[in-house]
């Protein structure tokens, strides 16, 4: 089988420059050989052009919104034909805006998806929740089609349709939640398995119970986004939003285990690694802790 990887130099989403060398940092640190090692051909799709808008001022309060849309469209058309080439695509971010454009596109694709969502945060703030007005906190209110009715279309997102619903969704390794995304998840049941519910069943009754009310048939193509902040920030130190008290690098590799067990991974996004926020050591721990988690998802076995 085929891994379509594709580099996603982009940052707008967040205001902290660096998160656009994740790509760069990742290849350097060998996550593309590391790929090849299981029985995967690897297709580079190098890195998407990312072209920058002068003058993108704020669409009410949300920040770059014609930098994020310009590119998310780009994204989304990219992953829609690397899916469509039966190629599992690997996203590599950039900030988690990108996911934006990578489920639109990985939908485009294969319509039933379910999207496993590994985060210390939530990020379905609306552009009218958002304490930031940063749309790396935001992806996944632009892709429900239950929030479409709750905010005016952002400037730059009007080829986005919302298309999956908020019951397509498991969150895994939340730890800091906005009161509005707090009201979303309790609103819509959106099943949520923050740290306290790590801690409280463990990750393998949390993983068997994520899998099983997501798609209990086991037929559904999985999107997994992955924020490197879901981890404990002292394994990603270099990561924008740094939050304690986060998944080890075994609850990770088991995630990531159980998910490859599935057979049914079909895109994935790596994102938040931000090399200018840590020190030489810090970045290549994260790295390095980085390409040892996602390696799981493609076979690779603890017990060889
Ligand atoms: N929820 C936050 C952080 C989003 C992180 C995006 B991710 O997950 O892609 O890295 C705001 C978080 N919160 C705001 C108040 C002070 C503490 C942090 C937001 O800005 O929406
Ligand atoms: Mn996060
Ligand atoms: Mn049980
Ligand atoms: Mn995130």
């Amino acid at each position: 089988s085929k891994v379509g990887i594709l580099g996603i130099p982009f940052s707008k989403g967040q205001p902290k420059g660096g998160a656009e060398m994740g790509p760069e940092i990742l290849r350097r640190a060998g996550l593309v050989s590391r790929i090849k090692r299981f029985d995967y051909q690897v297709v580079d799709h190098g890195d998407i052009e990312i072209e920058s808008i002068p003058g993108d001022k704020p669409d009410g309060n949300v920040k770059n919104p014609r930098s994020v849309g310009r590119a998310n469209k780009k994204i989304s058309d990219k992953v829609a034909s690397i899916v469509k080439s039966k190629e599992l695509c690997l996203n590599l971010g950039g900030d988690h805006s990108i996911a934006i454009g990578s489920i639109h596109g990985h939908c485009r694709a294969e319509p039933g998806l379910v999207v496993v969502w590994v985060d210390a945060h939530a990020d379905i703030n609306t552009p009218l929740s958002s304490p930031s007005g940063n749309m790396h906190g935001m992806p996944l209110s632009l892709l429900v089609k239950e929030l479409a009715d709750r905010f005016s279309p952002v400037e730059g997102f009007d080829w986005c349709k919302p298309c999956i619903h908020v019951r397509d969704i498991v969150y895994i390794g939340l730890r800091d939640v906005d009161e509005g995304e707090r009201w979303i998840i309790d609103q819509f049941g959106i099943p949520a398995y923050s740290m306290q519910e790590i801690d409280k069943m463990g990750i393998k009754e949390v993983m068997h119970h994520a899998l099983k009310n997501l798609d209990p048939n086991g037929t559904r193509p999985i999107h997994l986004s992955f924020d490197v902040d879901g981890l404990d920030p002292t394994i990603t130190p270099s990561t924008g939003t740094p939050v304690l008290g986060g998944l080890n690098i075994r609850e990770g590799q088991y995630i990531m285990e159980e998910l490859a067990n599935t057979g049914r991974l079909s895109a994935i996004d790596i994102v938040e690694v931000n090399p200018l926020l840590g020190s030489e050591k810090d970045n290549m721990v994260t790295a390095e802790t980085t390409i040892s988690v996602i390696e799981k998802c493609f076979g690779s076995k603890r017990g060889g």
